[in-house]
């Protein structure tokens, strides 16, 4: 029984139970995070009669997880609470701060105690998110990316070398996770590394270190690439990965020869690029970086007869796009397109970059399509992958690509349950993951 105080009076209330929805949420999240299954799968067989709702909540708390760590982590309130449920917590402050905006019965404990730090959570997301703007206004530098180039040496003896020519090679804790390996990365002296979290090829220096004439770029050992702009080559790869490839829309040439790389120089790749001077461009990343098996075809991708192309595997698809997610351009552009011109800067762009998907899905062995950008706007990313499924739905799937990478899409173009869009992308942002703003999906053809 618990007491609660009304004026002067004292009302006993009865103990109520956290209603279903909310547990099987938790659990759904507890399982999710453990790899049990796909969200979709969890919701499915978690046995709840009214799957959209409980899918909408669950979507949510995904959507807004690194806020949500934040606030339980920072609200001082919290610390004091034991035990506690961090799933359930963390389902009931969305429904209270995203969702209905309410939450009953108030006499359920873990309720209970949520709405008695209410005011204390609604304090710590403003100045999150006031942190969060002024972090957006400040210049963001982003680390030095030094990708391994596989195909001409290994990621231990670039590393051995650059230590003998003076850098340090640094380790974040394991215990920390990603979130720690971030923050020794913005803590990177001026002469050390650090190997990326995610990819075992990709060295992480501070923003200053300078590579440009080094004798190993040079050589086509490394190159100088983001880590937002590897992982759509990466999202492409499959287990075996073998089969010819296309790359639709190539110059510089950087995914290409990641590529290369993944597939060991052991699949022709025939890489497009419809602008001439950007296709010699292209020749050259080629040619430096010993991709061997790479075919450059100066053409516009939509030209493509596919029946000329009979044994694609793998498509990639990376087209021009706003380039709003670069972080060199991050403050310059915001401010200098607003508006009309943008919108309408948009609608082209994603027009054109549905079209190329949808032209991609009509070579008639392709299995896999990766479609990626550095946009940061919804138009050009998941906007692109509900329309580009509107048309070819029928014979791939939007897959999740890159599991195990955190932070994925917005939800607002699902049509749960059967149809989700947002978990299923990835998305980098420059703030968290110090890389460029990226957007990638991956298409499947259905069995
Ligand atoms: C974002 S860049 C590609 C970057 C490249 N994937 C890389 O990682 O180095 C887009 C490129 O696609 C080319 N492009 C755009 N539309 C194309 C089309 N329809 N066919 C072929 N190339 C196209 C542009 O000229 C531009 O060079």
């Amino acid at each position: 029984m618990d007491v609660t105080t009304n004026g002067s009076q004292q009302i006993r209330l009865k103990r109520a139970t956290v209603p279903e929805i909310y547990r099987k949420a938790a659990r759904i999240l507890k399982s999710a995070e453990e790899r049990k299954g796909s969200l979709k799968n969890l919701i499915y067989s978690s046995g709840f009669r009214d799957v959209k709702p409980l899918y909408a909540l669950v979507a949510e708390s995904c959507k807004h997880q690194s806020a949500l760590d934040e606030l339980i982590n920072n609200t001082a309130g919290f610390q004091n609470v034991k035990p506690f449920d961090p799933h359930l917590a963390r389902i009931l402050i969305t429904e209270l701060i995203w969702g209905k905006g309410y939450l009953k019965p108030i006499n359920a404990r873990a309720i209970r105690i949520i709405l008695e730090l209410e005011s204390d959570l609604r304090q710590a997301l403003d100045s999150l998110n006031s942190q969060e703007e002024n972090d957006s206004v400040q210049q963001i530098s982003a680390p030095r990316y030094v990708r391994v180039n596989t195909l001409v040496s290994t990621t231990e003896k670039i590393c051995n070398q650059l230590t003998g020519e003076g850098w340090k090679q640094v380790r974040s804790k394991k215990k920390s996770g990603y979130e720690g390996f971030i923050e020794r990365v913005k803590g990177l002296g001026e002469n050390e590394f650090i190997l990326d979290f995610h990819l075992d090829f990709l060295l992480v220096f501070p923003s200053t270190a300078q590579f440009y004439n080094h004798n190993l770029l040079k050589s086509g050992a490394i190159l100088l690439q983001d880590k937002a702009s590897c992982l759509s080559a990466v999202a492409l790869k499959s287990n075996p990965f073998y089969g010819k490839m296309i790359d639709a829309c190539s110059a510089p040439g950087m995914k290409t020869s990641l590529l290369a790389a993944l597939s060991n120089n052991q699949s022709s790749i025939i890489a497009i690029e419809r602008d001439a001077k950007r296709c010699n461009t292209l020749r050259q990343t080629i040619s430096n970086t010993h991709a061997s098996k790479v075919t450059v075809q100066q053409a516009d991708f939509l030209t493509l007869n596919p029946s000329d192309y009979q044994d694609v595997k793998y498509i990639l698809v990376d087209p021009s796009c706003s380039g709003t997610g670069i972080i060199s351009r991050l403050d310059s552009q915001r401010k200098s397109e607003e508006g009309a011109n943008l919108e309408l800067r948009l609608k082209r762009l994603s027009s054109l970059q549905s079209r190329l998907v949808e032209h991609a899905a009509t070579f008639p062995s392709v299995e896999r399509i990766v479609y990626s950008t550095c946009s940061i706007y919804e138009e050009e990313n998941e906007a692109v992958v509900r329309q580009v499924l509107t048309k070819i739905g029928q014979s791939f799937q939007l897959e999740e690509a890159l599991p195990w990478w955190p932070r994925r899409g917005t939800n607002r173009y699902d049509n749960p349950p059967d149809d989700v869009i947002g978990v299923k992308c990835v998305r980098a942002e420059a703030g968290k993951d110090l890389t460029n703003g990226f957007f990638i999906a991956l298409f499947v053809r259905r069995i």
